[in-house]
């Protein structure tokens, strides 16, 4: 059985005493699924929220990291730091870092490397744009992107990496995939990992769907066979539509 995850990420919102508060209303909120629940704050909460959240059952990730260990990358955060402050699983790929701060496949090759090497759990994050879901290009775009950064890895190190697919129409603008559609992505995200890797690892890869997932559509989203859970942006800055979401499954 396929790990199901609902994971919120903060993005560039809430300050220390914002970020505290909502970690109380998330300590409020009651769990009815199975479903493991992440939280990524930004750089600068992930001690503070990691130590607040200990013991609740919440995980908290990151939302990016660097591929060195250290060394003169002046305003970033590698792996090891993230470790050192309680982290086990990073975002990567998301198609913010994509767009605005040129994340490549290939950098995204080398993060992911930098996270396994370090026992790290990853969320790898991909999706088309709408041009090319206007052009029927979505599945290629798709392919690509997970084979250029993924396809490097032995079949082992997929035990640590769960897929985000989020398309980026669909993230922050209120438009929601469809289902169908949805589902449509994940089984094909599926049979190119089977194609690859054989059905069994393919079988046991959580597949998120994220992308202006809320309280009212999660339900349906989650029933599809190939969705293993969400990666929620707006909803998940609200303790009850995060556990709304949470308690969809
Ligand atoms: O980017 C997302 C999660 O990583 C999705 O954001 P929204 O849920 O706000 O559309």
């Amino acid at each position: 059985m396929r790990a199901q995850i609902v994971a919120g990420n903060w993005k560039m919102n809430n300050d220390l005493s914002e970020t505290e508060s909502l970690i109380a209303s998330l300590k409020g909120q009651t769990k009815t699924s199975d479903a493991e629940v992440m939280v990524a704050p930004t750089a600068t909460n992930l001690y503070p929220a990691y130590n607040s959240l200990k013991g609740s059952g919440i995980e908290v990730i990151a939302q990016n990291m660097h591929f060195a260990a250290n060394g003169a990358y002046t305003g970033e955060v590698s792996a090891t730091m993230l470790k050192s402050v309680g982290v086990e699983t990073v975002i990567l790929g998301h198609s913010e870092r994509r767009e605005y701060f040129n994340e490549t496949d290939e950098m995204l090759a080398k993060k992911v490397d930098a996270a396994l090497a370090n026992d790290m759990r990853v969320i790898f994050c991909f999706g088309e744009e709408l041009a090319d879901r206007k052009s029927g290009n979505h599945e290629n775009v798709v392919e690509s992107q997970i084979k250029n950064a993924l396809f490097h890895l032995e079949a082992d190190a997929f035990k640590s990496i769960v897929l985000a697919y989020e398309p980026v129409w669909a993230i922050g603008t209120g438009e929601t995939a469809s289902p169908e559609q949805a589902q449509d992505m994940h089984a094909f995200i599926r049979k190119t990992l089977a194609d690859k890797y054989g059905a069994v690892v393919a079988d046991s890869v959580s597949i998120l769907y994220g992308g202006s997932v809320k309280p009212n559509n999660a339900v349906e989203i989650f029933s599809k066979p190939d969705v293993d859970g969400g990666l929620i942006g707006g909803a998940s800055l609200n303790a009850e539509d995060f556990f709304a979401i949470v308690n969809a499954f």
